[in-house]
């Protein structure tokens, strides 16, 4: 198997910049500038969804973009769900596909394996495999997948935890003979060296850095007279946080 992990160097920081629908910021133009925000700060790497944010970011860097394409029924197999979701995607400038490669049912219905395959054949990028669990991971790698990701981890089951989950970016990277990449929910230095320490090979951090509406709304959620109004989800968001609206109305 051709090693095309090389693209991403180790140690980066890869910042995830990607607004969802109800996000000012969802535009090619906002989201080129949160690139470049992160790459004058540091980033070795940004991860992208859609071919609009691809391009627009493309042509402001050379490093490398991770490039996904959410589309479907977010409850369910979502990231780049099918290798034509992933064609656009590297024709716009992405230097690897990110597709979700947890055990649910794809809706396409054909094996990851195939996926990933057709994207290493006619593509030729790399693929990392957005995983939720140590199986998920096996199983990625087992289906050809360049490296692993904790990224869905936590969205999977019924809540999403607060904290990111450094003990599966262990196991991964005990059990599965490809570099692993930490994220999700990584928010803080200290998140950041955990996952390091954990022996992650990258780490993606959005959030925290791309998403001001999701950083505003933690904080105002820090307030006692508004507490328990937010959804922290990120770029998940559809709309304002509740405690937003709030605030605008007064
Ligand atoms: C679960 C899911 O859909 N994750 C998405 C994957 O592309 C993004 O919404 C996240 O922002 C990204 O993974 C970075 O994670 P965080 O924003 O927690 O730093």
């Amino acid at each position: 198997m051709p090693d095309r992990t090389a693209v991403l160097d180790r140690g980066c920081l890869v910042v995830s910049c990607q607004a969802g629908p109800g996000n000012p910021f969802n535009a090619p133009g906002p989201m080129a500038l949160m690139a470049r925000a992160a790459l004058a700060g540091g980033a070795g790497a940004i991860r992208a969804n859609g071919a609009a944010d691809v391009a627009a970011i493309r042509a402001v860097t050379d490093l490398p973009i991770i490039g996904l394409n959410k589309l479907g029924d977010p409850a369910g197999v979502f990231i780049t769900p099918t290798y034509e979701s992933a064609v656009g995607i590297v024709e716009a400038g992405a230097d690897l596909i990110a597709l979700d490669a947890t055990l649910r049912p794809r809706p396409d219905g054909l094996p990851l394996e195939l996926q990933i395959k057709r994207i290493h054949e006619e593509l030729g990028v790399a693929v990392l495999a957005d995983c939720d669990s140590l199986e998920a991971g096996h199983a990625a790698r087992a289906a050809g997948a360049d490296l692993v990701a904790t990224t869905l981890s936590g969205y999977t089951a019924d809540a999403v935890p607060d904290e990111p989950d450094i003990e599966l970016i262990r196991q991964l990277v005990a059990e599965v003979d490809c570099p692993v990449v930490a994220e999700g929910r990584i928010r803080t230095p200290e998140d950041v060296r955990a996952a390091f320490e954990a022996g992650a090979y990258a780490v993606v951090v959005g959030t925290a850095i791309t998403n001001p509406m999701e950083t505003t709304a933690r904080l105002v959620g820090s307030i006692p007279r508004y507490a328990g109004a937010n959804s922290p989800r990120g770029d998940q968001l559809s709309a304002p946080p509740a405690s937003a609206d709030r605030l605008l109305e007064r």
